[in-house]
């Protein structure tokens, strides 16, 4: 992994706040691409947008670098007022670089040019003798030495990467936007270059918006992450957080719990905890809430499952949160099969609750029974009901005999690797 050096005070710029406040973009009647979305970005904090195709990240991005104008709101810099409908600070004046999804690289170029290019014109300009310095210094923090003469096609993926943000440095921005930069790269370049990008952009203390749509990015290099919507906030959270406080059943979802169980009913534990009942299972997890409906329209209790959470155990382990079903696949995926297993009522029967895919050892046979145990802290209920409501109160169960799992501590940052 590229290791880089302390930047100087030359090569950054310090970071300033950014202010959102009431935007709202539509580029067709009647679909906002953004809609009323307000947000304060502190000064020098990693801001990742997540969330899937067409929520309206790049819009968003594209509003603040002043690609777009807003029907709606303003945007502030500092104390700068940037946009608000009618007036449009123009992108080279706002202090503002983006790295592009395919880093827009000129093709016919030496690498040395591509990184100068904004010191060559406009607000920015500088003398040959700086510029060359300026360049050689950046080439020197981004580990490009020895490149200055080579053209993008001559290069790596992720040197060329690497230009890109050197190119953005280049003007000591206050703001720096990334759109996807990862998103051309194979899986093993993807993440070595998320981690030099973790200790870059900490390293910089520039204030950044960092858009993606995948999880694992947001979680490695953001401050906080903004959970993005049909052009909404559905959460602005910690790293943490979005794990431990999802805000729905689509959030959680997307932070990787994403086996779902419907179980028959579930109920409010212990401050923080639920127990959902599926036929004769119980698990324990996370009360995230009893409003499942705000945003996937439905009110029934739901269970979310981590994949990590869920390990198999052999057919005489009993106690709680631990569930049976019938391997439905088992597919190899280089270090383990992905296996999906129907949850049934009991074990033999057929599938009630949903279905649970991990990742085994071993490659299972269709429709053999199979026994799992799932860490509680891996484990997320949504709609749950107040205790009282729970009609086994009056009576007793294996599992009140048995008490609650403890909280095993399940490693919550695996799911970061
Ligand atoms: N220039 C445009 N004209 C019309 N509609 C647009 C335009 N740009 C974006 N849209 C629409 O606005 C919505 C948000 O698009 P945007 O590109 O911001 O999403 P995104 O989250 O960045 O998607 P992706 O991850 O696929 O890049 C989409 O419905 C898209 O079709």
């Amino acid at each position: 992994m590229t290791t880089f050096s302390e930047p100087t005070t030359a090569l950054t710029a310090p970071g300033v706040s950014l202010e959102i406040t009431s935007v709202s973009k539509e580029y067709e009647r009647g679909r906002r691409a953004i809609d009323d979305l307000s947000v304060t970005i502190e000064a020098g904090e990693t801001l990742c947008v997540l969330g899937p195709s067409g929520c309206g990240k790049s819009t968003l991005l594209r509003l603040v670098a002043g690609l777009e104008s807003p029907d709606a709101g303003e945007i502030r810099v500092g104390d700068r007022l940037l946009s608000r409908p009618g007036l449009l600070v123009p992108p080279d004046r706002r202090g503002i670089n983006m790295v592009f999804q395919d880093y827009a690289l000129w093709p016919h170029m030496p690498v040395r040019d591509i990184i100068g290019y904004g010191l060559r014109y406009g607000a920015h300009r500088v003398n040959s003798a700086e510029r060359a310095a300026r360049v050689e210094e950046l080439m020197r923090f981004l580990q490009l030495d020895g490149l200055a003469d080579r053209r993008p096609a001559e290069i790596s993926g992720g040197q060329q990467q690497r230009v890109a943000i050197a190119r953005a440095l280049a003007t000591s921005p206050e703001l720096l936007l990334f759109d996807e930069p990862l998103s051309n790269l194979d899986v093993q370049l993807r993440a070595a270059m998320r981690e030099e990008l973790a200790t870059l952009l900490a390293s910089l203390g520039t204030t950044t918006i960092y858009v993606t749509h995948d999880v694992s990015e947001a979680l490695a290099l953001a401050d906080r992450i903004l959970v993005l919507h049909q052009g909404r906030i559905v959460q602005l959270d910690s790293p943490q957080g979005l794990f431990t406080r999802p805000r729905s059943t689509w959030v959680a979802s997307l932070a990787g719990f994403s086996s779902t169980l419907t179980p028959d009913a579930a109920y409010r534990d212990v401050p923080e905890t639920a127990r959902a009942v599926i036929g004769s299972f119980s698990l324990h997890g996370r009360d995230c809430g009893g409003d499942a409906s705000a945003h996937d329209g439905t009110a029934a209790p739901t269970v979310h499952v981590h994949a990590d959470a869920i390990r198999v155990v052999s057919a005489h382990e009993s106690g709680p949160n631990i569930v049976s079903g019938l391997v439905q696949s088992s597919v190899f995926e280089g270090s383990a099969y992905r296996t999906r297993l129907s949850v049934a009522h009991s074990p033999g029967e057929h599938a009630v609750g949903g279905s649970l895919v991990f990742p085994s050892e071993h490659r299972l046979d269709r429709d053999q029974p199979v026994h799992v145990r799932i860490d509680p802290a891996g484990v997320l209920i949504f709609g749950a009901q107040d205790r009282l409501a729970e009609p086994a109160l009056r009576g007793s169960s294996r599992e009140r005999e048995e008490g609650s799992p403890a909280w095993s501590g399940w490693d919550r940052d695996a799911v970061h690797r």
